[in-house]
């Protein structure tokens, strides 16, 4: 019990590394957007700019950390002229399950494309449109909107600006990266091999995956995330926890692995008992078709006698 308790942590670690990284990396592209933006303001953090005396180490954590605001973009666009010329955010399409009476809403963030080509968007920005900014931009933003709206009416509303922070709130929002593709299969039978290969990937040092691997490939303006867990025994059991909006399934077999078919076999019948894959498509590989003795993609059909649920079953030489 021990033991799955501390392998379960270590996957969770995994978990969160994984998506540090994927925020580190969000944070890169909207630094290398918006390079020229004087930031002076977010060396200090909000709350000191906001009237706070009371700085602390925790202060201190949250400055280094640059925060980034999502805002609608129609707003941050408006703003945007008198704010930074040329500087934009991020603009992400945000889909939230609000009509779902779940306790926590969670909105799944997709980047609609690459600051280049962003001008020929302006014109269709839809209400669910968001741009990520980092907080100076953000800071100078709302205050540009308040100092506007103010002249405009000539009355005051709010003004965030050192020592004024009414009815500016908090707002934390609980984020989820929706999967696309889960790749599944015994362990050693090539997942990761094969997604680094579709990444364009050097595959020389390949080692056991022993949480998972998330890919994001973009074709177009279609985004694809592959998840690709690792097959071991004793991670098999933790497969469930990515079932969860998954539209496709790539079950990979080892061909060449004779002895483990049978278990591969049982391990994709119970897969495919599963209720929240049955809307999912599924792609067979019958990998490693280079090994002498490998058995043909019509071998491992019958052997699997998952024919009706299979849409396309393909040889990948991953190595190849
Ligand atoms: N000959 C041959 N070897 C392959 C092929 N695909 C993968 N391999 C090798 O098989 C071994 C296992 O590949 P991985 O990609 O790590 O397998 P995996 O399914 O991700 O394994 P786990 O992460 O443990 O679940 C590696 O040594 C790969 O180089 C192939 O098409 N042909
Ligand atoms: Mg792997």
């Amino acid at each position: 019990m021990q033991q799955a308790e501390d392998y379960f942590d270590s996957v969770m670690e995994t978990a969160v590394d994984e998506f540090r990284r994927f925020e580190e990396e969000m944070e890169r592209e909207a630094k290398a957007e918006l390079s020229g933006v004087d930031d002076i303001a977010e060396k200090r953090p909000l709350s000191s700019r906001l009237g706070r005396n009371d700085y602390d180490e925790t202060d201190k954590e949250e400055a280094n950390r640059q925060k980034l605001y999502l805002v609608p973009y129609r707003w941050w666009k408006e703003a945007q002229r008198s704010v930074a010329d040329e500087i934009v955010g991020i603009l992400y399409n945000v889909l939230s399950n609000y009509d779902n009476a779940d306790s926590e809403i969670v909105l799944d963030l997709r980047k609609e494309e690459s600051s280049g080509t962003r001008v020929k968007m302006d014109e269709g920005v839809s209400s669910r449109e968001y741009a990520l900014v980092k907080e100076a931009l953000w800071l100078r933003t709302l205050k540009w909107h308040n100092d506007s709206k103010t002249s405009e009416e000539n009355e005051r509303y709010y003004c965030v600006a050192e020592g004024q922070s009414q009815e500016v709130f908090p707002l934390q929002i609980r984020l989820s990266f929706s999967p696309g593709t889960n790749s599944f299969g015994l362990d050693n039978s090539g997942k990761t091999t094969i997604v680094l290969k579709i990444n364009g990937e050097d595959t020389s040092v390949i080692s056991p995956t022993l949480g998972f691997n998330i890919k994001t490939i973009t074709y177009q303006k279609y985004t694809l995330n592959i998840w690709d867990v690792g097959g071991q025994r004793t991670i098999r059991s933790y497969w469930r926890n990515y079932f969860e909006q998954t539209d496709g399934l790539v079950w990979v077999v080892d061909s060449s692995d004779l002895r483990r078919l049978d278990d591969c076999k049982m391990e994709l019948d119970n897969l495919l008992k599963e209720e929240r894959l049955s809307g999912a498509s599924l792609l067979i590989l019958a990998n490693k078709q280079d090994i002498k003795g490998a058995l043909t993609q019509a071998e491992i059909a019958k052997i699997l006698k998952v024919r009706q649920r299979i849409q396309s079953l393909q040889a990948g030489k991953a190595k190849a």
